[in-house]
């Protein structure tokens, strides 16, 4: 960013800072200039869906503070752009440490904003159709337009998610009720969740389908008991034909929302209406919720999203790099590169996801093909947390055990098959899960040199494309190892 920019920026943000202490809130044009520079460094389709619905709130003591309309959005912002806006606003040589999104008091009560890209149908923000029949309509959480079934990759871990998230929203005669949805951080529960009722509202316009968060439907159950206005909180509820709870772990403890919850789930299940919920575990290991829920919970189809495997981590880089080429023609990335990510970060899809949108954001600023060099250098911090604490050893141990060859074996200097095949497998896979050089590896495979491990690792590299063995032993052993 150049001078000029510069002192554009400092007069900007002083102004903003006046205006901000005055009134709490800066105008459209200052909030537009620096949108713009946003907009160019990150691209039309991100900047749509996720800095547009951003509103400067104040900047106090290094803080800069942004009002976003849902804790989702603020997340992915701050995971995702949070350095980027830092960055810009730091150029202008303000004392700005931080920068914060929260969600106002008043968001969850106030229309919601669309947050469409160009990708999927213009359609509204909420899932609920307004019932016409109060004056405060219940709004439901915005569903993420990049959210469809359409962007979903399935494997195997998801498949079976996947195939009654498709049933259910057929929109056809209720078959299973409640579909219960569960899985770890991040593997897929709330993307399911919008999918299906972006499909429902497609096929079926006729139906009320409401989307939210357990914590919207403890909100809105707080504020009715408040406003004294629980008739219309309970006919608003009991008068969607579609009702869509996420992360229903939260209500857990919660003693009059549980309650209020389970008569609502009651009402919706006699009168045949389809009730689906997630959460991050299966209904009965839900602490400190009462018995009688988890056992309705349990009453419907209870599926499981598992952790991904190494496939499933690969054909959703791939899909991602698709939409990114439209949005960076001119990026290149380097062979190798999608493989090494999805081998090195396995813990969830979020932080994949993230690791590649900072990769591309990053590679567009820099100019440069997405290489080897520039990953490790771009993600050094995600690539370093996620790294696992294998040991060279424990790898050599257990790829031994499951060869049935001694470990003595397998590091010792016979080269017949038997032995050699177990060696490369386990060089290979002390190459994929340790952060160990080739001459380090060599040497712990009785001091061979790093060419030797080089091939080794090239090998089975081979054979994991042609021998489905060997793509199955890979696979056993790296999750166990993980285990
Ligand atoms: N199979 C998949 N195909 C494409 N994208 C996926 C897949 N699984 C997860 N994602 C992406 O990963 C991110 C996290 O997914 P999502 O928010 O649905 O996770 P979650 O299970 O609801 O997590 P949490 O428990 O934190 O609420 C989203 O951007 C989502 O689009």
């Amino acid at each position: 960013m150049g001078r000029r920019d510069g002192n554009f920026w400092a007069y900007w943000l002083n102004d903003v800072r006046l205006k901000a202490q005055k009134r709490g809130y800066m105008t459209q044009d200052q909030w537009g200039a620096l949108q713009e520079d946003l907009l160019r460094t990150i691209g039309q389709n991100n900047y749509t869906t996720w800095i547009e619905p951003l509103e400067f709130s104040d900047l106090n003591d290094g803080v800069a503070t942004f009002h976003v309309p849902t804790n989702f959005i603020g997340n992915y912002v701050s995971q995702n752009f949070g350095d980027l806006i830092l960055h810009q606003l730091a150029t202008t040589g303000e004392q700005i440490q931080r920068v914060h999104f929260r969600v106002p008091a008043h968001a969850s009560a106030a229309p919601t904003r669309a947050t469409s890209n160009t990708s999927t149908p213009e359609r509204s923000s909420t899932a609920q159709k307004s019932s016409g029949k109060t004056k405060d309509p219940l709004p439901g959480a915005p569903l993420d337009a990049r959210f469809t079934f359409d962007s979903f990759v399935v494997g195997k871990p998801n498949e079976l998610a996947n195939a009654a998230a498709h049933r259910v929203a057929e929109g056809g005669p209720v078959t299973f009720n409640p579909l219960f949805l569960y899985g770890g951080v991040g593997l897929g529960k709330t993307h399911l969740m919008h999918a299906i009722a972006w499909e429902l509202q497609a096929r079926r316009p006729d139906l009320n389908v409401l989307y939210l968060s357990a914590e919207q439907f403890m909100y809105r159950f707080v504020q009715a008991l408040r406003d004294r206005k629980m008739m219309d909180f309970k006919e608003l509820f009991r008068s969607v034909d579609v009702l869509m709870v996420d992360d229903v772990q939260f209500i857990a403890g919660k003693d009059s929302t549980q309650e209020e919850f389970f008569h609502t789930f009651n009402a919706l299940v006699d009168q045949n209406k389809q009730i689906i919920i997630s959460a991050d575990r299966a209904p009965g290991e839900i602490k400190h919720l009462e018995d009688r829920i988890k056992s309705r919970l349990q009453c419907g189809l209870v599926v499981d999203l598992h952790p991904t495997d190494y496939e499933l981590r690969l054909g959703i880089l791939q899909s991602k790099v698709e939409q990114y080429r439209e949005q960076y023609p001119e990026l290149q990335v380097a062979d190798g590169i999608l493989e090494f990510l999805a081998h090195r970060i396995s813990t969830n899809v979020r932080v994949l996801e993230g690791a590649l949108t900072r990769l591309f954001a990053f590679a567009s600023l820099v100019g440069r093909e997405i290489s080897m060099e520039l990953t490790q250098d771009c993600l050094s911090d995600v690539l370093r947390a996620s790294e696992r604490k294998v040991s060279v050893e424990e790898i050599q141990r257990r790829v031994a055990e499951h060869y049935n060859i001694r470990l003595s074996e397998m590091i010792g200097p016979k080269r017949v098959r038997t032995l050699a095949r177990p060696r490369q497998v386990a060089m290979y896979l002390c190459k994929q899960l340790t952060s160990r050089s080739l001459p380090e590896i060599g040497r712990r495979f009785g001091g061979r040199d790093h060419t030797t491990v080089m091939h080794g690792v090239k090998r089975i590299e081979e054979l994991r494309v042609q021998d489905g063995q060997i793509a199955e032993d890979l696979e056993m052993l790296r999750r166990a190892l993980e285990a």
